[in-house]
């Protein structure tokens, strides 16, 4: 699907085309203008403030108000969370839902989603990143990260309130886990709990404790503004249209809950059922001969024992370190320098 732009489209035109159809209007069409804002009768502002990144806004200013980050499609093939913000961003221009908090709706790669791939040029979820070393090739990558960190710095340097930013993803392949969730690695900074009971009522119910910074979406966030911040996997990567939506009914009843209510209601922590990982390896693939020591289509989680060959690079063999280590996100194919896969052994919080 190619964007057309918008230019000559009336104001009025614009804003029925997001209101009909956000992510119909979001896949086909590029904004050209900075932004363009208009005000729903319940007093809620909404702002397009790039191709695919709305901004939801208050009538006035709370101080309960949270300041919450929804972001999907940042890889963009993986459409099940496209599909279930578009259907929140919908109900708040239909004015069913009537959010209590700022909002930012991100749909990250849009080139890619129009195309059901991954990413076009390079991984989105590696640039997330802030640097002055000079740029020697601008994708199309490189350009949309540059836009989402500056929406979002902005977004996060507003109105001080709490910060929560959920990176909704599908994964590559079946988990023995099916829903999970990556915390990024928080300097010593506190687990939050109550994050994790909100997690799990959304029925994620197992955390990876990422051990070191990364260049993802989350650890942006989380690193730069201090958000409660996760990487969140909901099952496996599904075509539009061909995802079972019933699979989300919890995190969609759940994310309705927050934007809604001032206040979520949860179980404590101590009363979930969650599982929690840590990361004990994060092999990269350094070389061009670089291959997995067992079968691409086997299920993230699956357990290796202590020597068992994890990844093999220039003939050297890369070895699982504990009983019962396990894989998660492999994928022999990545770009040089890239995480080829992560392991990870259980731990206590
Ligand atoms: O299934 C896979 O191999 C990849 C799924 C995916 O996109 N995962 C994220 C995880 C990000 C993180 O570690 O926080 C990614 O690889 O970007
Ligand atoms: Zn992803």
């Amino acid at each position: 699907m190619e964007l057309l732009s918008l230019s000559g489209v009336s104001r009025q035109s614009i804003k029925q085309l997001i209101s009909n159809d956000y992510l119909d209007f979001s896949r086909r069409y590029t904004l050209d203008s900075n932004t363009f804002t208009f005000l729903l009768e319940n007093g809620t502002h909404v702002s397009l403030l790039a191709n695919g990144i709305l901004g939801i806004n208050l009538a006035s200013v709370d101080k309960h108000a949270k300041s919450i980050v929804l972001s999907c499609g940042i890889h963009g093939n993986e459409t099940a969370p496209i599909e279930i913000c578009s259907q929140l961003v919908t109900q708040i221009l239909n004015q069913s839902l009537l959010s209590k908090h700022r909002i930012l709706f991100i749909f990250g790669n849009i080139d890619a989603m129009n195309k059901g791939v991954r990413f076009i040029d390079e991984n989105l979820n590696r640039l997330f990143v802030r640097t002055n070393a000079p740029v020697l090739l601008n994708t199309y990558e490189k350009v949309r990260a540059d836009t989402i960190k500056h929406i979002v710095d902005s977004f996060f340097n507003g109105p001080q309130s709490e910060k929560i930013h959920y990176d909704l993803h599908t994964a590559i392949r079946p988990s023995k886990h099916e829903k999970f969730a990556v915390y990024p690695f928080l300097h010593g900074r506190e687990y939050d709990l109550e994050q994790l009971a909100f997690l799990s009522a959304c029925d994620v119910n197992t955390i990876l404790l990422s051990q070191s910074p990364t260049g993802t979406f989350s650890y942006y966030s989380s690193f730069y503004h201090h958000a409660h911040s996760f990487t969140v996997e909901l099952g496996k990567v599904k075509p539009f249209g061909e995802n079972d939506m019933r699979n989300f009914s919890a995190v969609k009843k759940q994310l309705i809950a927050l934007l809604s209510k001032e206040q979520v209601l949860l179980k404590h922590y101590n009363d979930c059922p969650i599982t929690v990982f840590k990361v004990n390896q994060v092999i990269n693939r350094e070389h061009e001969n670089f291959s997995l020591g067992f079968s691409e289509n086997i299920a993230n989680f699956t357990e290796f024992d202590k020597g068992d060959v994890l990844a093999i690079e220039n003939g050297t063999p890369i070895n699982a370190t504990h009983n019962g280590e396990a894989i998660v996100f492999p994928n022999a194919e990545v770009a040089i320098g890239q995480r080829a896969l992560l392991t990870v052994i259980p731990c206590e919080l």
